[in-house]
Order: C-alpha cells, then structure tokens, then sequence
C-alpha cells in the first residue's frame, strides 16, 4: 500500500464526529486510490488486499470506502479536470463530494462534511443537486454547474483512445455512454433445476431474484453484493454466476446433448459449465463432453471444483502448456475460442481499467489472438462448428481476427446469428452493454466445410 500524504483534520477543521469519520474516510479512499494509480494494479485487489490487512473496519465503512473509490474512477474522466494535483487538499474533497451526489449515495453526513472542507476554499462552492440526477446528461449538467471554469462532455467518461479503437454509431454513443457510467446487475444461471425452483429457492435465502426474457436459465440478482458461500443454491451447484453478456457465448455455442467441444480459454471455465449445462437441460443423460483447456493451471483446478460442485459428469481438463495441441485434431464437433483480450466490455464493473489501460491493450493481442484460433481450429472436425469469442469492444480484437483467419482458411465460413437481444441478423455479433444491461461481448460462429 502507498502512503499518500495526510492533512491533519485541524487543517479541514473537522469538528463533528461525522466531520472526523468522513476524514479519516478520505485518507484511506485517497491511499487507496493512489495504490491503483502507482502500482497499476486493478482496484478489486487493491482494496482486497487492503481490507484483509485492515480488519477493523466494519461493512458499512467498507461500504463507503469501497463504493466512493470505485464511484471516482466511473467519473474520473470528469473529475481529473478538476482534482489536478496528487494531495488531498481542497480539490480531492470537492470530487469526494461530487461522487456522492453523482451516484446518490446514502451517506449525505459524510458528502456534507467534504463539501463544507472543499468550500473552505475560495476555489469551490459546491452544493448538492436540487433535483434527482437520472441521466448522464443530467449529471454532466450538475458537475458544470458546480465547477464552471472547466468544460465537461459526456464522451470524458471513456479516454480518448477507447473512442478510437471502437466503431460507435453517433446513434449509440450516448446510451454505450450511459452504460458505461452504471453498473450492471450480478447476473446468474440455473443449472440442474429449473429457473422457478432456484427463484423460490434465493427467496428462501431472502435474496429476491428475477428471471430474463432472453434465455430461460438466466437469473437478474440484482446489484447487492452476495455472500455467495452463505447460500445453498450456489453451494449445491444450481446457482452459477455469470453475465448475461457471456451467457450469449454458451448460446450461440448450442451445443447438442451429445457433442463433445472444446473450450480452448476455459479459465475458471464460466463457459464451460455453461455449455455442460445447455447439454444437460436437452437430455439429463446425453453423452456429450467438455475438455477445457488453458495456459494456467489453477484455474484449471478451480474449474473441477465447480464442475463437482455442478455435479456435472463429463468435463474434463488438458491443459494447454506449448505449441502442440493438447487434444486430438480434427475431432471436436465444436470449439469455443474465448481469447484473452483487453476486456473493454467489462469496464461496468471495473470502472479504474479504462485509466489504467492505453491503446495497446486492444493493438497488442491481434498475433497471439490469430495464432490461438488457427490453433484451436484444427480440433474443429469436418461440418464441426469453431467459435470465437472476447470480451472486447474493439473490431481490432474481434472482426479483424475473424476476418484474417477466414483469409487463410478459406474451408471455413461464417454462419449467420441473430442478435439475443434485439433480435437483428448479423455475421459478426457485438453485444453492446446497453442492449440487455450486461458485460460487451463479441462473438462469431464458423462452420469448418468440406
Ligand atoms: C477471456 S479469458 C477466458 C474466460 C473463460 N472462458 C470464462 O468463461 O470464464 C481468456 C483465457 O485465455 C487464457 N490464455 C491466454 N493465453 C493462452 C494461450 N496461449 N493458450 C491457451 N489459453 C490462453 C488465459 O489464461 C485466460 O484464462
């Protein structure tokens, strides 16, 4: 953790209890959010690793602490106009402030007490909304409000280079925007049993869930945070967390009850249990196989536990360590190709990867991305499927590939697919996070011919 350097309260004149938590509040966001900054590392460990050393703080400090630094980095792209320099002086308590009032946090005692710090200077005089702030439109409007000497746009909420690597349409700037600067939900999946047996089951567990209109295994839990380890759907295996976004991948993927794929990136093997699943819930006794592979181990090894769990029967691992192909070619009646990208889709819920990260994030995975799916395609037997999937944004880390894999493998094509969510027919699909309030994901579908 790096020391950042602390103001003393006199100097803030923090008088009231809730003055003097709401700094010591700030000194540990602020030490937090120079950690991120300084060892580039992902804000989620960071303040992982802080809690675990630091277990004096209670849920609600954590509450406050954690939702105010990630809530930073979703309007950083706004507030770094304003908080120019690195110390907690005046500047730092007016974004504090502005973040509260931005996300509408519960916690008015403490955005009161870094307003009144804030305006202690003749720079600021920052007062709360008079209106509810629904739109990113209507917050760009408050922050203007407040901080007049500088100009704010919505498309700061995303750095210049995401702009630049990724085609939006005029049309859809504002609502990607929109997204971007939200949340989504957890969302989840039923497995084994059916969507309405684990809804009733989580309301047992007091945790009120809904089902989808997309897919019918697809469960919305909401946006508060889940001891997952407390509820016995998840332990038992019905209950496995995974975006709706990614979910699209497994759908796509529709494997047979008796096929045997491929999932070359398995990770954890999110999709996996996913395609397992989808198999499952055609025919309880299909005869259809899963080997996952991956150039780690341990998430390998994490994968088992969750298939045990599942009491999935039939996945197995191989793991993935050089050039050779870890299982045998020209058999798999599909391959599933989710490649290591740069994760742009899923900045909702990493909001601090947008300002760690540049371009060459997107530019620099095109080789080992073409390299991996001409690799995995030759598992792919004759009328087999192969697909390939990231969560990118960028046609740099998705169409690109595709298309320079096809140039070269012209005994491949692409089948057409039809967008989940909004239901339009396309050969390459980008599942925006505005279409179904998920994760981006991309995807295309490919037959190997004869
Ligand atoms: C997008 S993640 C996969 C996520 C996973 N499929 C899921 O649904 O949870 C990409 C994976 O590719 C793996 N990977 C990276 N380079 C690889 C390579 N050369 N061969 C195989 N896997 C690789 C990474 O270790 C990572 O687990």
């Amino acid at each position: 953790m790096v020391e950042s350097s602390t103001p003393s309260t006199n100097a803030f004149q923090a008088q009231t209890s809730a003055q003097k938590r709401a700094f010591s509040y700030s000194n540990t966001i602020h030490q937090l959010f120079t950690s991120v900054f300084q060892q580039k590392m992902p804000a989620d460990r960071i303040v992982g690793e802080y809690f675990r050393a630091h277990k004096k703080h209670g849920s609600k400090d954590r509450r406050v602490i954690r939702e105010s630094l990630f809530a930073l980095f979703r309007w950083w792209g706004w507030l770094k106009k304003v908080h120019t320099s690195t110390e907690q002086d005046e500047s730092w308590f007016a974004v504090l402030a502005t973040v509260a009032e931005l996300e509408g946090h519960s916690w008015s005692q403490f955005s009161e007490a870094w307003q009144s710090f804030a305006n202690q200077s003749d720079k600021f005089n920052v007062q709360p909304s008079t209106q509810p702030l629904v739109t990113v439109t209507d917050k760009c409007h408050f922050v203007q409000q407040n901080f007049a000497e500088v100009s704010f746009d919505t498309k700061d909420l995303l750095p210049q280079w995401f702009w630049d690597v990724t085609d939006v349409s005029p049309e859809n700037e504002l609502a990607l925007i929109e997204a971007m600067s939200s949340r989504p939900p957890i969302w989840g999946r039923a497995q084994k049993q059916s969507t309405a047996q684990l809804l009733s089951e989580l309301q047992r567990d007091d945790i009120t869930a809904t089902g989808s209109e997309f897919f019918t295994d697809s469960v919305n839990l909401g946006h508060k945070s889940i001891n997952l380890n407390a509820i016995k759907p998840y332990l038992q295996g019905s209950l496995e967390i995974q975006d709706l976004g990614s979910q699209v991948i497994g759908q796509v993927c529709n494997p047979q009850a008796s096929d045997n794929w491929w999932d070359t990136c398995s990770g954890a093997g999110g999709k996996s249990l996913q395609l397992r699943s989808l198999m499952f819930n055609q025919d309880n006794n299909g005869t259809g196989t899963i080997t996952a592979s991956d150039i780690r181990k341990k998430p390998l090894e994490e994968l088992l536990k969750r298939a045990k769990r599942a009491g999935f029967k039939g996945i197995s691992v191989a793991a993935w360590k050089d050039e050779t192909l870890p299982v045998t070619a020209n058999h798999f009646d599909g391959v599933l190709v989710d490649a290591p990208c740069s994760c742009t889709g899923t900045w909702r819920r990493n909001p601090d990867m947008r300002w760690l990260d540049d371009t060459n994030v997107v530019n620099d995975k095109h080789a080992l991305q073409l390299d991996i799916l001409t690799r995995s395609a030759k598992a792919v037997k004759l009328d087999g499927q192969l697909v390939y999937a990231t969560c990118s944004l960028s046609p740099v880390e998705n169409e690109h590939v595709v298309n320079a894999f096809l140039a070269q493998h012209p005994h491949f094509a692409l089948l057409p697919l039809q967008h989940p969510f909004t239901g339009q027919t396309t050969k390459q699909l980008t599942v925006w996070p505005q279409d179904a309030n998920s994760d981006g994901m991309f995807v295309a579908k490919m037959r190997r011919k004869a």
